[in-house]
């Protein structure tokens, strides 16, 4: 019986709505992981670089998801539901209608999400202004931020959307509105997608000076006015409405939200790792790197002082761990590059038969596969003629160049499993590059870090993680004190 036989448990639901799916789990007070359930979600690619979503599809995977975790539960036993979510743009009417972010004028679709370029020329008139909120964006803004998305709507969409827009929400905030009908925002967004300072709180100047004035005149009451720290208990708690929706309780604590990544990092970040023989045991979790790979990757190392690295996100203060500052290094596309990659190759057909007449996933088989093929030699060494530079869809961190493209050389003629598996590698290990060179600028900048922790899709994948391993492990380090910890927690 969860709880022990003394007392009856209390159960808590988490919602963690990532780029292709959501998920919820059930965890008593120990922590200990009861029930889990997921829903793949919609998503709209209408012409290239915009990528969209639906805060109403959305909710009602948070529902289905949480239905089901809860299934068989005394309900009186549920005490808190919290949020995670991608740091997407949610726009909202005045009476809290969706809006449509498209040309097409379709409202289903009020969602811009993280990964969308769109607002390219938005971002480099941003960049120009060199503005002192940059400083804490790593001295580039990112088109994948709020800023530029909320200048593209006012110049491309004006009447349709922005004229009628009441609330633009990240993802997160939207999500924990929509449970309780409050609408403060998580510092977490705040402070990471929009250059709300902990310290300081909005710059009216910033917003002026790139022509979104419109907002500080209204006391910002459309992108937030009032900010809590994440896990902050949030009004009344769940409205009998959302309630019903999601098979709870009304009046349970429902927490203030956290991005994604954030989530994962303050999930993975301060592990217990006593009585293992790891290295690590014993040392400061300064020196610790959370690395959050799903669709994309994100590096969240944290410090007592505020630490400025070009290229790398923050540093942010509270964002993450409270009391901390967070630094947030990213490569904007890694599940999905590796998706790519391997879908979209000629022997994919063949993978796909082969995996499932043996009921395996298409990664596990292709590692296998690079097993039998390796022979005598290291698995990495399968390489030496195939290269991948990673940049798909633009360099995040530490270059923060979002024009920059993909490039693989060394190919053949020839297009078999072969050829599949090794490519699969060359991706794999330049992502594990690209955590290499985020690591040398954070270190170069003052960070001083000895473990990775992952968590997310890509920490089920040995290769993903062995590779990170290696081609981490030897950076300037005694390789003896360097490890890479995987974790099966969600992202
Ligand atoms: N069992 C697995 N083995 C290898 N890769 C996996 C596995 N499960 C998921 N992935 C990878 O993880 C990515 C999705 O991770 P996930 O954390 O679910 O993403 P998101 O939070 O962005 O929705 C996919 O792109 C896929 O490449
Ligand atoms: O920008 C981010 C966090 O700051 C994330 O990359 C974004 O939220 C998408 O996350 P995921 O890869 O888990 O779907």
């Amino acid at each position: 019986m969860p709880g022990g036989d003394q007392e009856p448990g209390r159960y808590y639901v988490g919602v963690d709505v990532g780029t292709g799916s959501v998920r919820a789990a059930l965890v008593d007070q120990r922590g200990i992981l009861l029930a889990f359930a997921d829903q793949p979600i919609n998503k709209w690619e209408p012409q290239f670089n915009h990528h969209e979503q639906s805060s109403e599809d959305i909710w009602a995977a948070c529902c289905v998801v949480t239905k089901k975790v809860v299934q068989g539960i005394n309900s009186n036993q549920i005490r808190g539901l919290g949020f995670d979510a991608t740091c997407s743009l949610v726009v909202l009417d005045k009476q809290f209608r969706p809006l449509p972010v498209n040309h097409e004028g379709d409202s289903h679709r009020n969602i811009i999400m993280w990964l969308d370029h769109r607002a390219v020329s938005q971002v480099h008139r941003i960049n120009k202004t060199q503005h002192s909120v940059l400083q804490y964006v790593g001295g580039v803004m990112s088109v994948e931020m709020q800023a530029p998305k909320l200048l593209w709507l006012k110049e491309s969409l004006r009447e349709t959307c922005w004229d009628k827009a009441g609330h633009f929400f990240d993802l997160p905030d939207f999500l924990s509105w929509k449970a309780t009908g409050v609408t403060a925002r998580s510092l977490c967004s705040l402070v990471c997608k929009w250059t709300y300072s902990a310290e300081k709180g909005w710059d009216d100047s910033f917003w002026k000076m790139i022509g979104l004035e419109d907002l500080v005149a209204d006391n910002y009451s459309k992108i937030g006015n009032q900010v809590l720290p994440p896990g902050a208990s949030l009004g009344n708690g769940l409205t009998p409405e959302a309630a019903k929706d999601l098979g709870l309780p009304a009046g349970i604590a429902v927490a203030a939200s956290l991005i994604d990544a954030h989530a994962g990092g303050l999930g993975v970040i301060g592990t217990d790792v006593r009585g293992h023989g790891l290295a690590c045991e014993g040392q400061p979790v300064t020196s610790r790197l959370a690395v959050i790979c799903g669709t994309s990757s994100c590096h969240m190392g944290i410090s007592k002082d505020p630490i400025f690295v070009p290229g790398v996100w923050g540093p942010y203060f509270s964002a993450m761990v409270p009391g901390f500052w967070l630094n947030e290094g990213g490569q904007s596309v890694t599940g999905k590059l590796i998706d790519h990659m391997v879908q979209g190759h000629a022997a994919f057909p063949e993978l796909q038969a082969k995996a499932t007449a043996r009921c395996q996933s298409v990664y596990a088989y292709l590692n296998s596969h690079l097993d039998l093929i390796k022979k005598a030699q290291p698995v990495g060494f399968l390489t030496v003629d195939l290269h991948v530079w990673p940049d798909f869809h633009g360099n995040r961190s530490p270059l923060a160049d979002l024009t920059l493209k993909g490039m693989v050389t060394g190919l053949k003629l020839s297009q078999d499993l072969d050829d599949l598996a090794i490519l699969y590698l060359a991706t794999v290990q330049a992502i594990a590059f690209g955590t290499r060179l985020i690591i040398e600028a954070m270190e170069a900048a003052g960070h001083s870090i000895s473990t990775l922790f992952l968590c997310g899709g890509l920490s089920k994948n040995p290769l993903f993680v062995q590779m990170h391993a290696d081609i981490t492990g030897g950076h300037g380090k005694n390789e003896q004190s360097w490890e890479s910890c995987a974790s099966q927690t969600s992202g």
